[in-house]
């Protein structure tokens, strides 16, 4: 027995308080006088009342905070999003890779941000990197707009699912083992010749033009790169007067700068906007354009068809007569097949190799010491692979460029197909992950004085070559660059047979320009150079 208050207007005078109060279980309502003592009563009963409701949210309260803090895993740390668009406001899209690399000073080297609504895990040091890049759960590429405007899920750069990427990397590695590509590889001296003879057929388009010729170097680097890889993917390189070549080339360029970091990757809503619609259009139509030419080179390599060839679409169109057109061996897999090798390995050795021609005019004195190396270990002889050891500053060098100008700054995207942990920190499913190769190779802690050309730091005491656990340009784990001996073979060759005959100079008083444009590669300012005949 008690009473309800019902109005719980503690108003009154001095003898007591008023007050409207029921007896419990009653439905008449008394009004008046509550004194002190009765007061007590009543709150007394009021709180055993509401005792069970009191404890009910109590243990509300208790379950929720339980749930939460049961997720007890870290995540990488991070900078605050805004809703929608995330932190794409804040990157500048014509240097993203400072940006990032700025979050990593503030943040460590694993952080999240958002890049519109998509996860994003960015990793700035190499040691980290290895380990997640040897992980199973991100074997995958992320879903972005672009890429799969450029590469869908067939050929390789982007192939999916995991049974067809596997089936096509061990496709293509053993092709590219089998024509002398990789390190293991026995029989190196035919693809030796072919890249040495593409080598020299540039020192002679050099030479051809003067003793002392100024030029933009692009297209001649461009013709070097794929001859080479024509002849290796389609058994035949293309006429040295066309100019399909180099509108191929520049046109993989284009769609390079606009197709990692494009708004369109992110902001679902932004292809409604007319300025991105127009941005999908021109991506559109110069894939298009980039299809057409692939298309010619295409059908030029089957119509020469041969089983006992071992050019690469030979090697396929062999596997697809074997097993009839299947679920991986078809022709819309051997198309994007090609344009990814095409496109992997001449938008990266050509940038490369033009950098390089900038950093030797500018840095004389690198550009000497090579010279001398080749011309006391070589001794007039052609190079080959079995001289590598013995051309240390030449290595350091080529090693010096990789890192300095990061060719893949922003690194080739992966993306966590389940939740995974590394360093006790918890990356979700569905992450974009980038591994921030522009940060790595620039990392204050790991390299000093980072802002200059430097190929001693790749020197050991007795002035060998060292590799860098630091240096990753072609990233690592089961996904890494599948043509990586392929690329370094043609940088080595390039050097040692072009040194030797050919010095490089800037152009007058003109200082080297060293700015670049950020894409998906590192791309250099055109710039003319002056090319001396020795
Ligand atoms: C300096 C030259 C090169 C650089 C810096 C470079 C860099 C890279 C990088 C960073 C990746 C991403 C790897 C990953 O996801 O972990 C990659 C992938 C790839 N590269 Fe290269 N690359 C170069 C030359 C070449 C060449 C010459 C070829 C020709 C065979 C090639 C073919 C590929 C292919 C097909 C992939 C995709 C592999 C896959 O997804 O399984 N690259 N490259």
């Amino acid at each position: 027995m008690g009473w309800e208050i019902l109005n719980g207007n503690k108003e009154g005078n001095e003898q007591g308080e008023w007050t409207y109060v029921r007896a419990r279980g009653e439905s008449s309502i008394d009004y008046g006088i509550v004194n002190e003592e009765a007061w007590e009563e009543i709150e007394r009963f009021e709180v055993g009342e509401k005792m069970p409701v009191i404890m009910l949210i109590v243990v509300v309260i208790i379950v929720i905070c339980f749930y939460f803090s049961f997720d007890s895993r870290k995540y990488p740390p991070g900078p605050w999003n805004l809703p929608l668009i995330g932190y794409l406001y804040k990157l500048d899209k014509k240097t993203p890779n400072l940006d990032l690399m700025q979050l990593a000073q503030k943040y460590g080297p694993i952080y999240t941000i958002k890049l519109g609504l998509t996860n994003t895990v960015v990793i700035a040091e190499a040691k980290l990197l290895k380990k997640v890049l040897l992980k199973d759960q991100v074997l995958a590429r992320p879903p972005l707009l672009t890429f799969q405007m450029m590469f869908g899920e067939k050929g390789l750069t982007c192939c999916w699912p995991l049974h067809m990427w596997k089936n096509q990397r061990k496709f293509v590695a053993d092709f590219l083992r089998t024509v002398g590509a990789t390190k293991t590889a026995t029989n190196k001296s035919t693809l030796e010749q072919l890249i040495r003879k593409s080598a020299e057929n540039f020192v002679q388009d050099i030479h051809s033009r003067g003793d002392r010729t100024l030029l933009d170097p692009s297209e001649a680097v461009g013709n070097y790169v794929s001859t080479i890889v024509h002849t290796l993917l389609l058994g035949t390189s293309f006429s040295r007067d066309e100019n399909t070549q180099i509108d191929l080339s520049s046109n993989i360029d284009d769609v390079s700068k606009m197709t990692f970091c494009s708004r369109l990757n992110f902001l679902p809503f932004a292809q409604f906007l007319p300025q991105y619609r127009k941005m999908k259009n021109v991506f559109k139509q110069t894939m298009e354009k980039i299809r057409h030419t692939q298309e010619k080179f295409v059908n030029t390599g089957v119509s020469n068809f041969s089983k006992n060839n071992t050019s690469l679409i030979d090697t396929f169109l062999t596997e697809m007569a074997r097993n009839g057109s299947d679920e991986i061996y078809n022709a819309e897999q051997l198309k994007q097949l090609l344009f990814d090798l095409f496109a992997a390995s001449t938008e990266t050795t050509v940038h490369s190799i033009r950098w390089l021609l900038l950093y030797l005019a500018r840095y004389q004195e690198v550009q000497s010491k090579v010279r001398r190396e080749l011309l006391q270990v070589l001794q007039g002889k052609p190079p080959d692979t079995g001289d590598l050891a013995k051309l240390g500053y030449m290595k350091a060098t080529i090693a010096e460029i990789a890192r300095i100008r990061t060719l893949v700054p922003l690194g080739f995207p992966r993306y966590a197909t389940e939740d995974f942990c590394v360093d006790n920190m918890t990356i979700k499913k569905d992450s974009l992950i980038i591994p921030l190769l522009w940060a790595i190779h620039m990392d204050p802690k790991v390299w000093e004085k980072l802002e200059e050309f430097s190929p001693d730091r790749f020197l050991d005491g007795e002035g060998k070559f060292c590799k860098h656990e630091s240096l990753v340009p072609f990233q690592a784990g089961k996904r890494m660059c599948v043509g990586k001996h392929l690329a370094n073979m043609m940088m080595f060759q390039f050097v040692a047979t072009v040194l030797q005959k050919v010095k490089i100079e800037c152009c007058g008083s003109d200082p080297v320009d060293f700015s670049y444009e950020c894409g998906l590669s590192l791309l250099p300012k055109p710039q003319k150079l002056v090319f001396v005949k020795i």
